[in-house]
């Protein structure tokens, strides 16, 4: 086990390369499933979600090689292998193989995922999909039995506006008979992602983007090249990290329009960042940011993955800010940990109220998810001191090189093994 290390308070100058979209990632891995023959995806992230959905695709009998960001996926001998247990549960995208396996074998057990904890995440809009589809759905000791004789082409509402049910139910209605319509989908840019590599497998797919995915199914897909779009969310805490100890931060490799929202209020807090096709430079450290509000929204709404990194920015705003997370219920567990780097904050019920104050202080910090783990890092990299940041498989479910990236814009930080004693300290904690 490991910590990070970081030396804070310093000011951060050059540019940083985004990788490629996690959100993303985690869906292209299992749609290869649906091809016969094989699929390349370019400019992967090196984050333990991909290498643990190769390692899942190699349990079903699939061929995948990953180096240097590209995947090469040889899905034809794959068998439709239970998984009820084990490396599904480490990740919350594992879902994503109910619907690709169901999509080409009509069958597949999979255990419900992991992933963040951030409050109740049912899968029920998934299960309703795959039943319209026609598939029988049970769950048996925490684990999702699906069956069809064949899946034909329904019409679904969804009740909640889902990333992952509307993705699961495009992977398992791309081979159903007849036409699907998705209604009250989602529209994420993550969602047009996956749509373009099935329609390059030979898909046929309108709609992605809107609120209404329009599907006819096919007979077969077939193997494909794909590059990968960048991640809008591992941007945004670059973004956030220059605008908090920036003095110009350049954000290379990144599409500046699915960033509008998170522009808009850094904008508003009074930074000054400018735009071109494919990068965003904010120029920090002028002046007194001000207090803004933010409400957490499904795209193009204000993404709930940033309220946790924007959180320890506005730590050093001006007056009072207000955050709502309108998505989970319990995405606040950061809040204690940038309390006890002095930060003034109190959660009231989906809103966490933060007072400006003046300079956090280095502490010992731990990570209790993803962005919990972004927002340490943020404050850390703010905060006067050493601040010492664990819960480290989190951070490394969603961010590539991540110190190597931050070094390269001049912070201090580094890695170190825990000492037995540590170990013990964080196990009983
Ligand atoms: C792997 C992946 O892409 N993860 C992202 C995905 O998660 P994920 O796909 O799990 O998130 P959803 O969009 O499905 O969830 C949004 C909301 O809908 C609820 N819900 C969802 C499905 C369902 O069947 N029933 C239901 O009630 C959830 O509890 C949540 O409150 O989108 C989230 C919202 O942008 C992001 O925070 C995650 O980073
Ligand atoms: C919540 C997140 O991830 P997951 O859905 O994979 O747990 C996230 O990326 O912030």
């Amino acid at each position: 086990m490991e910590k990070l290390k970081i030396a804070g308070g310093y000011p951060l100058n050059g540019s940083v390369s985004i990788s490629g979209a996690k959100n993303s990632a985690v869906a292209l891995i299992p749609a290869t499933i649906l091809a016969e023959s094989t699929v390349t995806i370019e400019g992967l992230p090196d984050i333990s979600d991909v290498h643990i959905l190769k390692d899942l695709l190699e349990e079903i009998g699939g061929k995948a090689e990953f180096s240097e960001g590209e995947m090469v996926v040889d899905p034809s001998q794959m068998i439709s292998m239970p998984l009820p247990n084990g490396k599904v549960k480490k990740l919350r995208a594992s879902y994503y193989l109910m619907g690709a396996m169901l999509g080409r074998f009509k069958k597949a057990v999979i255990g419900l995922p992991g992933g963040c904890f951030l409050g109740p995440r049912p899968i029920d809009q998934h299960i309703k999909g795959f039943e319209a589809l026609g598939a029988q759905v049970t769950n048996e000791q925490g684990a999702i039995y699906l069956r069809a004789d064949e899946l034909k082409g329904a019409r679904i509402y969804l009740d909640v506006v889902s990333v992952g049910a509307t993705i699961n139910i495009m992977l398992a209605a791309v081979l159903a008979k007849g036409r699907t319509i998705i209604e009250n989908a989602a529209k994420e840019p993550e969602i047009i992602d996956v749509a373009t590599l099935l329609s390059s497998m030979g898909a046929r797919i309108k709609g992605a983007g809107t609120d209404v995915i329009r599907i006819e199914g096919v007979e077969r897909l077939h193997g494909c090249k794909h590059q990968i779009i960048p991640d809008r969310i591992e941007a945004g805490t670059y973004l956030t990290i220059g605008a908090s100890m920036g003095k110009e931060v350049v954000i290379d490799n990144v599409i500046p329009l699915h960033l509008e929202s998170l522009i808009a209020k850094l904008r508003e807090m009074g930074l000054h960042i400018e735009t071109s096709p494919d990068q965003i430079l904010v120029v920090g450290g002028q002046k007194k940011l001000k207090a803004v509000d933010v409400k957490t929204l499904v795209y193009p709404g204000f993404p709930t993955d940033l309220q946790q990194p924007l959180t320890s920015l506005l730590t050093l705003a001006e007056g009072t800010s207000v955050v709502t997370d309108t998505i989970y219920s319990a995405r606040f567990k950061h809040i204690d940990e940038l309390r006890r780097m002095g930060a003034e904050i109190k959660v009231e019920g989906r809103s966490a109220i933060i007072t400006g104050t003046n300079r956090l202080q280095g502490a010992k910090v731990k990570a209790s998810d993803l962005r919990a783990g972004a927002a340490l890092v943020t404050a850390g990299l703010m905060a006067e001191g050493i601040t010492e940041v664990t819960g480290l498989e989190h951070i490394d479910r969603g961010y590539s090189n991540l110190e190597e990236k931050l070094t390269g814009l001049g912070a201090t930080i580094w890695r170190e093994k825990l000492t037995e004693q540590e170990i013990e300290q964080l196990q009983n904690s």
